[in-house]
């Protein structure tokens, strides 16, 4: 499968999305995952869920093309992405008005806090508003480093482990804009 995306083009081998695989064994999901890694690309969806394997380097789709090319589309149209995840999300709060919510949810290192980051990031650019909104997204995005700076450690497993959970709420009005946290 390949997918021209407006930066470059992404062959990709696999299935997108896992539910599509003749049996879904563990040894499938796995082979599945590791062909598409192998190709450099960390997602994959199985239904509803979105596996991400933690690439340990700075992937070239999570720039400002890709916030684009992700907003408004149907989820079939692109690859399985953290961006689509987020706008899906974005898109159900202002459709139904009903409050969404993500669970991260991996082994210590698997890239939860990155991932929360991105989806954080992707809803402040899309969701536009005034000074006034602007100001609640600076605080909601710059308390990541601050809660970080004093609930994350070194481990072994990870040199910026978060020591803590965390459960973040961030409150929109009826525009879509963030007006709270
Ligand atoms: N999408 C990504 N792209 C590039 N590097 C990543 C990505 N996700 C994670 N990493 C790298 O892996 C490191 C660990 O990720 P992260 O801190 O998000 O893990 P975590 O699941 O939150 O771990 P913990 O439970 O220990 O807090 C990051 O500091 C970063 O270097």
């Amino acid at each position: 499968m390949v997918y021209h995306w407006q930066s470059h083009s992404v062959k990709l081998c696999g299935v997108d999305d896992m539910v599509l695989l003749p049996r879904l064994t563990e040894d499938a999901i796995v082979d599945n995952l590791k062909k598409r890694f192998l190709d450099d690309y960390i997602f994959t969806s199985i239904g509803p869920v979105l596996i991400s394997v933690n690439p340990f380097k700075q992937m070239k789709y999570f720039g400002d093309k890709e916030i684009e090319q992700y907003q408004g589309a149907a989820l079939y149209e692109n690859p399985p992405h953290v961006f689509g995840l987020s706008d899906q999300m974005f898109r159900n709060l202002l459709i139904d008005a009903e409050s969404q919510c993500v669970i991260i949810s991996g082994e210590s290192g698997a890239g939860k806090t990155v991932a929360a980051r991105y989806i954080m990031s992707y809803i402040a650019r899309i969701s536009g508003g005034s000074d006034k909104v602007q100001h609640v997204k600076d605080i909601v995005l710059n308390s990541n480093p601050l809660l970080e700076a004093f609930g994350n450690a070194k481990t072994i497993r990870n040199n910026n482990s978060s020591r803590f959970g965390k459960y973040v709420e961030i409150i929109f009005n009826a525009a879509g804009q963030p007006v709270g946290g």
